[in-house]
């Protein structure tokens, strides 16, 4: 079958509807990750807030996994744990009839204020998957089998909404040629080669990390730190800010355009200076969408270059293609 479901576009995340034992929740796919967990009628209610909550008593369909647990820990120190069970779970038109639902029974204080997302669905590998004793199939794993092709696209917008299909490839969402590139599974991401940069139209061969994932669950562009490093050396007054958490300058600088290179075909994916900015943090300075990964051998290309481009993600041949749009 062929589905689509529409994100709404909040700040860096992409929120899409997801429907749980007849129950829907807004909830953020992210190809960097593989667990699929809600917020729950199980956390306490300041927890809650304002998030819609999944409760498995509710559901018809519901199917516990007893003694099962899982627990995630993202890299920007925010995390969550809980219970797991099973259950239907539908996107768009697309239906996992016996779906691993990780129930949330703590959550981190940065997923309790992003009112947003009610929880992640994850389409990264299920080998990352975080449920204890045994990992479990991620959704788009699930529904693999049933697609007519074994797709999913992501096509994510600025401030518009964006869409994920599965099952199809929508040929009218790109122009030109889509730049495929072989996928290496095995860190459980849809990474691949990238060992080149270009700043303001010249290449340059990265002298440290070989590999990127993409990652639609990161907000930023984290590549190798030395590279970092390169581009804000051509922006104007920029600075390593230990305030801000990252490269700082003054939003009336003219930042160059940054690209990266996406496999070792050569096409460079770029993303125009005037798109770069990804928050004025006050003082007119603002804070760059492009930063340093501290150190890690994989580069991280999240929302900053995903929303350029529009991006298939492939787990037939495992292989990764952007074109642009
Ligand atoms: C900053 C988030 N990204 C990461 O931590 C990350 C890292 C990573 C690891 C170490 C240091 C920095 C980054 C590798 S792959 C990877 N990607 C993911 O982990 C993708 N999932 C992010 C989920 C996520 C974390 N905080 C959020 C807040 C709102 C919506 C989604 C999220």
């Amino acid at each position: 079958g062929e589905v689509s479901a529409t994100p709404e576009p909040n700040e860096s995340e992409y929120l899409s509807p997801v429907s749980i034992g007849g129950q829907t929740l807004n909830l953020d796919f992210d190809t960097g990750s593989a667990d699929l967990w809600v917020f729950s009628t199980s956390l306490s209610s300041s927890s809650i807030g304002q998030h819609a909550a999944f409760d498995p008593s509710k559901s018809s369909t519901w199917e516990d996994y007893p003694g099962a647990s899982w627990q995630i820990m993202y890299g920007d120190g925010s995390g969550a744990s809980g219970t797991v069970g099973f259950d239907v779970v539908e996107v768009g038109g697309a239906t996992a009839s016996r779906q691993a639902v990780e129930i949330a029974t703590k959550v981190s204080s940065s997923f309790v204020s992003d009112v947003n997302n009610d929880g992640l669905l994850g389409l990264g590998f299920s080998k990352i998957n975080t449920i204890e004793p045994q990992p479990q199939k991620t959704f788009f794993e699930s529904v693999l089998p049933k697609l007519d092709q074994p797709v999913f696209t992501a096509d994510l917008e600025d401030d518009a909404a964006g869409t994920y299909e599965f099952g199809r490839v929508d040929t009218t969402k790109y122009t030109g040629m889509l730049h495929v590139t072989p996928v290496d599974s095995s860190n459980g991401f849809w990474e691949f080669a990238s060992t080149a940069y270009s700043i303001g139209g010249t290449t340059y061969q990265n002298s440290g990390a070989s590999t990127a994932i993409a990652d639609t669950g990161t907000s930023l562009l984290l590549v190798d730190d030395n590279v970092a490093q390169a581009f804000y050396a051509q922006v104007q007054g920029s600075q390593l800010s230990r305030t801000a958490g990252g490269y700082v300058y003054p939003c009336s600088a003219q930042v160059p355009d940054f690209g990266v290179q996406i496999g070792s075909s050569g096409f460079i994916a770029t993303i125009p200076g005037s798109d770069i900015t990804f928050a004025e943090v006050g003082q007119g300075t603002c804070f760059g969408g492009v930063q340093g990964n501290g150190g890690g051998g994989i580069q991280i290309f999240g929302d900053v270059l995903l929303k350029q481009y529009f991006a298939v993600f492939n787990g037939g041949n495992e292989s990764f293609g952007i074109a642009a749009k």
